[in-house]
């Protein structure tokens, strides 16, 4: 199976999207450029936004604009933060919402897609950005995962979050409850599969992956007792993957798989959807955990935690998912580079 990733250069910098910027996006950004960047990286923002969250956190950190030109020899220092500017519409109150500037995130992410698409820089990782106000300011936006794939024309992305010990995927992502069902067809969880077993070999270094799918309702369908999606769609889309050299097991019930029987002899957990798996990922790893997007032209990560307008400019951001996601971006680059250059030797 192909890997439809442009080959990624884990040596090329990486670069962040803030979000939004009355949340703790700006935050995090500035409190990890204190103690220094695990990897040569830069971050897509509004200068003074920064200078002035600088200050409001009482850190020592300088706020720097560079040029685009200048990403390629980008050198990584404690307390120097490398901006690539953006204007913002009106000035940002720290904690509070302001659709005039939902525009400025969308275009920080529009640079972010031309840089990686162009191969500027070897991942992006993005950012928490608060989806309410975006569409407050008039732009249709249902989450960074839905907007990468329309802008990078795929027809199909996966989300997956990831943390010491367990990584979970969904069939669907930021849908209404009441739509789930008529959306988990078995086209979409074959292309779901599909993706997931292709990058868990790409980008994760597992040879021969095994995918944990739940079912949709309570007890896996109780053999259509309690529901009839995992006979007529999960059961016969798991049959057609297996035919294909697709290792997957389920439907399981979604309140009995998470356990170590189960989690620890297979790579990755399918879950139906978006709270059905992340709030068991979240509560094992929040603060530590990643989100990526799989089966973009490029490598995306981003953190697990949203705006928390409620701490931001605070000094009580964590800023463990930002390093997580940092180093996920990195280390996916080179397990990509290495798949690379073994189907090149082969
Ligand atoms: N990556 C993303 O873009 C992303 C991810 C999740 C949620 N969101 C968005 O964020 C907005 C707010 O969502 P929410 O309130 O459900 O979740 P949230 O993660 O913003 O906040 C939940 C709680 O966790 C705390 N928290 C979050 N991050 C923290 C950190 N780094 N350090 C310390 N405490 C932290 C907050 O203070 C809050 O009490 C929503 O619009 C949601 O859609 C965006
Ligand atoms: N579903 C994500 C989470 O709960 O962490 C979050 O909403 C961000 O999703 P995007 O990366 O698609 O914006």
């Amino acid at each position: 199976m192909a890997n439809p990733c442009k080959p990624a250069n884990p040596d090329k910098p990486l670069v962040i999207t803030s979000g939004e910027p009355a949340g703790i996006g700006p935050d995090v950004c500035l409190l990890q450029a204190a103690q220094g960047f695990p990897r040569a990286t830069a971050v897509i923002a509004n200068l003074e936004l920064m200078q002035q969250r600088a200050s409001e956190l009482g850190i020592e950190v300088t706020v720097k604009k560079i040029d685009r030109s200048e990403l390629a020899n980008l050198s990584n220092q404690a307390g120097v933060l490398a901006i690539l500017d953006i204007p913002l519409d009106q000035p940002v109150i720290t904690g509070q919402l302001n659709k005039a500037n939902s525009r400025y995130v969308i275009q920080m992410l529009d640079l972010a897609i031309e840089l990686a698409n162009n191969q500027t820089v070897s991942a992006i990782v993005t950012g928490p950005v608060h989806k309410g106000v975006i569409n407050d300011g008039g732009l249709a936006f249902t989450g960074h995962t839905e907007y990468l794939r329309d802008q990078c024309g795929v027809e199909e992305v996966v989300m997956m979050l990831a943390t010491e010990g367990l990584r979970v995927a969904l069939v669907t992502t930021h849908l209404p409850l009441k739509d789930v069902s008529a959306a988990i067809t078995q086209d979409k969880i074959q292309r779901v599969c599909r993706i997931l077993h292709n990058d868990l070999i790409h980008q994760f270094g597992c040879e021969q992956p095994t995918i944990l799918v739940t079912g949709l309702n309570p007890h896996a369908g109780e053999d259509g007792h309690l529901g009839y999606e995992e006979i007529d769609t999960i059961i016969p889309a798991l049959k057609a993957l297996h035919q294909q050299g697709i290792r997957t097991q389920g439907p399981l019930p979604a309140d009995t798989l998470f356990q170590p029987h189960y989690l620890e002899n297979a790579d990755a957990v399918l879950a139906m959807y978006h709270d059905q798996g992340l709030p068991v990922l979240k509560y094992k790893g929040f603060g530590n955990a990643v989100n990526i997007t799989l089966g973009l032209p490029f490598i995306r990560t981003s953190v697990d935690h949203g705006t928390a307008l409620d701490i931001a400019g605070s000094g009580r951001a964590d800023t463990g998912s930002l390093y997580t996601a940092l180093n996920y971006a990195h280390s996916m680059a080179q397990q990509q580079q290495l798949k690379q250059q073994e189907q090149r030797h082969a």
